[in-house]
């Protein structure tokens, strides 16, 4: 197939309730969709999950429409491109900007998908037509309005709280919320909040037998994790450090992680994802997919990769309305008890909502040969 048009668009979208994490709280969302169109008129989309300020990453949205419409785009336009596994070979001459990269490969994949009459779970691989989910819960000031949110979710359903902590607000939460909850999994993400020398304190969080704790240390670190790791008994899995699968190598052979979190943004898009999925399936290592506050269009890319059979942990991929009050998708993605159904249209499977869309989206660039 060959590449003959590239829409950039670039979305603003507010968020039902703001989201805080170690490092800031969101709830305006700016962002890009990309939508690829074929010589037979098919079309694909997929999104970048960059944010608008730096803090997650060194990525953001204005980096990214640099990156995608300066040095991206213009390496797949009128190539000729038969299996999307090759757009990874297309953008090696650019350095990380993996998230930008991302937003292009997996446009690419749904409309590869599309093409061929498949749904994105089967132009995977992909093995399940459910999938479990959980949801992540934001910093709240006072623990007891943290303990009525978690509720809320239970009585939805979700199979899996995790909660973001930061110092001051750590062993005390995670105390409360195993007293309100005794047997639910939970888990904690610290977003890079501490340091190798708060291994007392992290220590601590042992007791209450939580799945995991996420990225407890420096985002560029995989060698104070591996130390800790030694340290803790409860399993560390990293997010921000893992950017491929040659990371994910590193950190499993050094003992820095037990479980992984992949979210195809940051690793490059659905190429990598897998190939870090049928890593870890080798070695026994569970993943499950992260999120980063998507808009349908990249919740439904990861849908279809939690498909994957070492997917094995309920992931962050909550329903839309949890999220948003319209999506730009229809319809929406919906968690029943905790579950998504996946969906069985060809491509990601989910439909534009075009009114919303046009009504979200504040800029547009095409580009053609
Ligand atoms: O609901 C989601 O999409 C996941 C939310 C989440 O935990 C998160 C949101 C923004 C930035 C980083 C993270 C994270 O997983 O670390
Ligand atoms: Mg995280």
């Amino acid at each position: 197939m060959k590449i003959k048009e590239v829409q950039i668009r670039k979305m603003k979208m507010t968020m039902k309730s703001p989201f805080t994490t170690s490092f800031g709280t969101f709830q305006d969302k700016d962002f890009l969709l990309i939508e690829v169109t074929d010589e037979l008129g098919n079309s694909g989309w997929g999104e970048s999950v960059a944010f608008n300020a730096p803090w997650y990453n060194e990525e953001t949205m204005e980096t990214n429409l640099h990156m995608i419409r300066d040095f991206l785009i213009p390496l797949v336009l009128e190539k000729e491109i038969s299996h999307p596994e090759e757009v990874n070979d297309l953008f090696a001459p650019i350095r990380k900007n993996n998230m930008a990269k991302s937003a292009i490969e997996g446009a690419v994949w749904d409309l590869y998908a599309k093409r061929n009459k498949l749904t994105l779970t089967e132009a995977l691989g992909g093995t399940k037509d459910k999938i479990d989910v959980g949801i992540s819960i934001g910093i709240h000031e006072k623990i007891e309005d943290l303990v009525n949110t978690v509720q809320g979710f239970l009585d939805e359903g979700y199979k899996r709280i995790k909660v973001k902590i930061k110092p001051g607000f750590d062993v005390e939460v995670v105390r409360e919320l195993r007293n309100q909850f005794p047997d639910v999994p939970i888990m904690a993400d610290a977003n890079s909040a501490y340091r190798l020398s708060d291994v007392g304190l992290l220590k601590q969080l042992d007791e209450f037998g939580l799945m995991m704790i996420e990225q407890p240390l420096a985002s560029d670190d995989i060698i104070d994790h591996a130390k800790l790791q030694a340290e803790l008994q409860t399993p560390i899995c990293l997010d921000e450090s893992i950017h491929s699968l040659e990371d994910t190598r590193k950190a499993v052979e050094l003992g820095s992680t037990k479980v992984i979190n992949i979210k195809i943004g940051r690793v490059g898009g659905l190429t990598e994802a897998k190939k870090i999925h049928d890593y870890c399936a080798e070695k026994g290592i569970p993943v499950w997919c992260g999120g980063m506050l998507e808009s349908g269009i990249g919740r439904a890319h990861n849908i279809a990769l939690t498909t994957l059979p070492n997917f094995v942990m309920p992931g962050d991929t909550a329903g839309s309305s949890r999220y948003w009050e319209e999506d730009v998708i229809t319809p929406e993605v919906v968690a029943e008890d905790g579950v998504i159904t996946v969906p069985d249209e060809y491509g990601i499977g989910y439909a534009i909502n075009w009114e919303a869309m046009e009504r979200y989206t504040v800029d547009r660039w095409t580009f053609k040969a």
